[in-house]
């Protein structure tokens, strides 16, 4: 008899700096392998040696200016190595993948927040992933001020963090706009400027409808 495996989802977290979503995907990890659900946690940009390294570049503050083309290559050059060194196999494995922001970032912060072209984006997004997209992504919603506030005793701000305030409200007008497009879409919308527990019963409601 032909043993199949079911293949794994693939759920991304998106949002603005420090509305919680590394907390959150504890959460996620621990509700799924309570139901006896493997996962994997990963990020971008990163999960992976070289998609790292990357990251590594892209955070670091430097006095030089960062072309925003730049910027938006580099990104999905750790993409291309996470998406195939990592999230397919782990998927095609049965594991799923729960991971820290992916290409509707890119959207947001290279497209809203840098002004890039959304259809250059789109490009280069059919380049990389062909035809590949997550099942949800939950997107953490809350005040700019929040997110910061809950964010600020992190230590030394990242090259994006230093930005200023109006960047982090285009993002997060961004999000809103994508999980607030309306009909069949795999968006969820997650109010994240309440108390945790009130977040995570919203993420339960999500995960009930997954799994
Ligand atoms: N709903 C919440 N209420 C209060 N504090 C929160 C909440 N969610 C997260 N936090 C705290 O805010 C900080 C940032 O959370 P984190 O999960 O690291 O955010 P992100 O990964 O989105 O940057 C952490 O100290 C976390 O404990
Ligand atoms: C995935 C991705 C992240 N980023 C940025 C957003 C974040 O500021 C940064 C690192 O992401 P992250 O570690 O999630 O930041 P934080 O925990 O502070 O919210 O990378 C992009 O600009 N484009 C992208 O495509």
């Amino acid at each position: 008899m032909k043993y199949e495996i079911t293949p794994g989802k693939f759920i991304t977290f998106e949002g603005g700096e420090g509305v919680g979503k590394s907390t959150n995907i504890r959460f996620v990890q621990a509700w799924l392998e309570a139901r006896g659900i493997e996962c994997r946690v990963t990020r971008e940009p990163g999960g992976t040696p070289l998609a790292e390294d990357i990251r590594s570049i892209l955070l670091a503050a430097r006095d030089e200016s960062v072309d925003p083309m730049a910027e938006l290559l580099l990104v999905f050059a750790a993409r291309a190595q996470h998406v195939n060194q990592l999230i397919k196999p782990a998927l095609e494995e049965g594991t799923w993948v729960l991971c820290d922001r992916f290409t509707d970032a890119t959207y947001a912060y290279q497209g809203a927040g840098r002004g890039l072209d959304l259809e250059q984006i789109e490009q280069l997004e059919n380049l990389v992933q062909g035809g590949f997209r997550p099942d949800c992504t939950v997107i953490l919603d809350a005040p700019v001020e929040i997110g910061m506030s809950r964010a600020k005793n992190r230590g030394q701000l990242d090259r994006f963090e230093q930005e200023q305030r109006e960047f982090f409200e285009k993002i997060r007008g961004f999000y809103r706009g994508l999980a607030n497009a309306g009909g069949q879409s795999r968006y969820a919308l997650v109010d994240a400027s309440v108390d945790l527990e009130s977040v995570q019963e919203q993420l339960s409601v999500i995960l009930q409808r997954l799994v």
